[in-house]
């Protein structure tokens, strides 16, 4: 039976305030690790980052699979920098679920409860539980084997609940699931963890795991933490290339001086051929900005001419065709500047245009298309 000081949601944990605190600074061989996390309750923060930026080295040594060469990891407030991995509160879910084969599904969630002492027919009946919630209870006597990956990813989420953890590790929850399945699954395993009030820690390096599954997002880049905020902002505002190009912007660092930024390595007085007084190191914004900063727009704000264009659009640029491709509906020009970047251009536009690659064209973009901020 379930102690009556538990809430009857079969996902919701014992009622103390989660939290997670973590600073963790880890070496593995010449990698070094070095970030701080921090969560609120009922939060799910995705560690997003590029392959062998250190997610899973941040995920292990919060497990305590890993040591930590320095910092700590509080959970509720409680130290457990030192715990032994089976005894913090954690559940974790593998890319490959590492559901025990010889078992039932109702078998597998059950064997986290029987270790932490509980009774059979109590962990059975947890386990039921927890398996009709993620409407697998049709399913509570299949071996793994008889389970699609979708299935056996809810059986691995239910395993890892049974425990009553107040950190929930999710390492590429989605990696093994091909792209159907995984559309399904992922909005799927945002709706099972809402009734989690403990933290969640996801990692991924699938933009939109992060984007969809995330109330915040920490990205990890060569073992530190580059950005983080909410997804959106994340989005909207990337710092990095690597983000910038997640997310599908196209990101320049400068200094602003007013209504214009002028771009990092680009002397206006070096104007390349084509320049105008809106010249190709120069990009002009809506709002005054003073100090480093970083300029954003979207490849499809980027509108290509044949000569330079006369009108309201205030930033021109003369710049070369390096690529095409097709990107979607869309057709993706890559162009060699100063400033370098990318327009998305309807295929109509392109055969009128006649570009191939060498070509020099005029690229402009609306200064009300340009997000500027803080560098
Ligand atoms: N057991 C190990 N011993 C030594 N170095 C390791 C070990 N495991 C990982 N590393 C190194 O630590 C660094 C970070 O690896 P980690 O797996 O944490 O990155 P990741 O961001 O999770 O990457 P991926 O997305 O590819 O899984 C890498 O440079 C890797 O080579």
């Amino acid at each position: 039976m379930r102690p009556t000081d538990q809430p009857a949601n079969p996902v919701a944990g014992p009622a103390r305030a989660p939290a997670l605190e973590a600073e963790l600074r880890v070496r593995r061989g010449d990698f070094t690790l070095d970030v701080s996390l921090t969560a609120g309750p009922g939060e799910i923060l995705a560690l997003l980052g590029p392959n062998g930026a250190g997610k899973s080295s941040a995920l292990r040594a919060l497990a305590g699979l890993v040591p930590l060469t320095g910092g700590h990891v509080l959970v509720d407030g409680a130290d457990e920098t030192t715990t032994a991995v089976e005894c913090r509160p954690i559940g974790m879910v593998f890319q490959d679920y590492l559901l025990f084969e010889h078992m039932s599904a109702l078998e597998n969630v059950a064997f986290g409860p029987r270790c932490q002492g509980a009774g059979r027919s109590e962990a059975r009946a947890r386990a039921g539980e927890l398996l009709e919630h993620m409407d697998l209870g049709a399913h509570a006597q299949s071996k793994p084997r008889q389970l699609s990956g979708g299935q056996a990813q809810r059986v691995a989420l239910a395993r890892a609940l049974a425990v009553r953890p107040r950190l929930l590790l999710l390492d590429e929850p989605m990696a093994a699931l091909d792209a159907s399945t995984r559309i399904d699954v992922r909005s799927r395993l945002r709706h099972l963890l809402e009734d989690f009030d403990g933290v969640t820690v996801l990692v991924t390096h699938d933009p939109l795991d992060a984007m969809v599954l995330a109330d915040r997002i920490a990205v990890i880049e060569s073992g530190r933490v580059v950005q983080r905020g909410e997804p959106a902002e994340v989005a909207r505002r990337p710092r990095t290339s690597y983000v910038a190009r997640l997310v599908g912007l196209n990101l320049f660092q400068g200094r602003g001086e007013g209504e214009t930024v002028v771009l990092d390595g680009q002397d206006p007085g070096e104007a390349a051929e084509g320049w105008t007084p809106d010249g190709p190191a120069l990009v002009t914004v809506r709002e005054p900005h003073h100090g480093p900063a970083l300029v954003a727009f979207p490849p499809r704000a980027v509108a290509l001419y044949p000569e330079h264009p006369h009108g309201s659009t205030r930033n021109v640029w003369r710049l070369t065709v390096d690529g095409i491709e097709r990107f979607g509906d869309q057709v993706r020009v890559h162009l060699d500047g100063p400033p370098s970047l990318v327009a998305d251009i309807t295929p109509a536009a392109l055969a009128e245009l006649g570009l191939s690659r060498g070509d020099t064209v005029w690229a402009g973009v609306k200064a009300s298309e340009v997000e500027c901020y803080p560098g």
